[in-house]
């Protein structure tokens, strides 16, 4: 309730702001520090704090903060940019200045595999916010500039009226099973060995089943039979998608596969044996290249890992079982 307050009334959201916490990002890196006993954290820095109050006139500037949440002690939590500002004074004095605040800027999926708990969500969250500010200045029906509220809720054009609001892009993300393997795909960009669930942005009008379907035709050629969800995602890269993680399965005497390969440079089946092989591997080994040399799978924060978790959980409940 406090939240949707300081989201929809200016007056509320500057106070707020006043004993607020803001994280701090340059050109959409977010500012971490690290703790004496070499955790990462995302340092919440106030108003008040030394580093804000010596930006002298510049100090202004905080007033641009994004709202991004709050704390269960009602405490809101904003974002900053420091990158964005043409004032080069400012942009110097925060690049030379980040041990005051004992941090380093970092890019935010590096900060995805350092931070721990709701900070990785909470980082994201606060970059999705700015990307969207810094690209929806202005109104693509009149080409004239938006205004924002204080919270950066919406962003309005007065001359024609349009309000508009932060957007993501819907995407279904799906691991396909035939009852004893799953199926994995990379496309030519992922990091070498990496294999992930097929994933697939949905086309305007379709329902999530309908897109999941369609993708599954479309990039390895196979009929799915049922759906299960299984859970959400906001998923920052490379712009704000809304990932819809579902399980599937398909006919096991109809498993011939397919490959767009517009789409997908490979994807094949995976046993049990193989795919628990990978969820072991956090960091993998890598060749005189720096190049992965072993088959393993999308980190613990992607929800893709969840899924082939899940799936490989849910093989064992069923040899169990039998
Ligand atoms: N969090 C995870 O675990 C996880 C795992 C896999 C993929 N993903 C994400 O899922 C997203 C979609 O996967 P994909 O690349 O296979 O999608 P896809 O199979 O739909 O193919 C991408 C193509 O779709 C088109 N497209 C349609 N609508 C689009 C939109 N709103 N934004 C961008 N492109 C659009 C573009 O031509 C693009 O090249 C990617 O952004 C990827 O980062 C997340
Ligand atoms: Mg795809």
């Amino acid at each position: 309730k406090y939240l949707n307050k300081i989201k929809e009334e200016d007056e509320a959201c500057r106070a707020a702001l006043q004993s607020g916490n803001i994280f701090l990002y340059h050109k959409l890196a977010p500012l971490l520090r690290r703790t004496d006993s070499g955790i990462y954290q995302l340092p919440a820095l106030q108003t008040k704090e030394e580093i804000l109050e010596k930006l002298g006139e510049d100090k202004e500037m905080v007033k641009e903060s994004i709202l991004i949440n709050c704390t269960e002690q009602n405490e809101a939590q904003f974002s900053f940019d420091v990158g964005t500002r043409t004032s080069r004074h400012v942009i110097h004095y925060f690049m030379e200045h980040t041990e005051l605040c004992r941090g380093t800027f970092v890019d935010l999926r590096k900060a995805f595999f350092l931070l721990r708990g709701s900070e990785a969500p909470l980082v994201a969250r606060g970059q999705a916010l700015l990307r969207w500010h810094q690209t929806n200045g202005f109104c693509s029906s009149t080409g004239q500039p938006t205004q924002r509220n204080q919270s950066g809720s919406q962003r309005v054009c007065h001359s024609s009226g349009i309000t508009y609001y932060p957007k993501m892009s819907p995407v279904v993300i799906v691991l396909v099973s035939d009852g004893k393997r799953c199926l994995l795909g990379r496309q030519s960009t992922f990091p070498r060995g990496m294999y992930s669930a097929l994933a697939g942005f949905c086309d305007i009008g379709e329902t999530m089943e309908e897109a999941l379907r369609r993708e599954i035709a479309e990039e390895v050629g196979l009929e799915v039979e049922s759906i299960q969800y299984s859970g959400s995602q906001h998923w920052p890269f490379p712009q704000s998608s809304f990932m819809v993680a579902c399980h599937a399965t398909v006919n096991p005497n109809e498993t011939h596969v397919s490959v767009d390969k517009v789409e997908l440079e490979d994807a094949r089946w995976f046993s049990l044996e193989e795919v628990q092989e990978a969820l072991t591997i956090k960091a993998p080994p890598r060749n005189n290249k720096g190049e992965p040399t072993v088959f393993w799978v999308p980190p613990s924060y992607a929800i893709a890992n969840r899924l082939i978790q899940e799936w490989a959980n849910l093989q064992h409940l069923k040899s169990y079982l039998n």
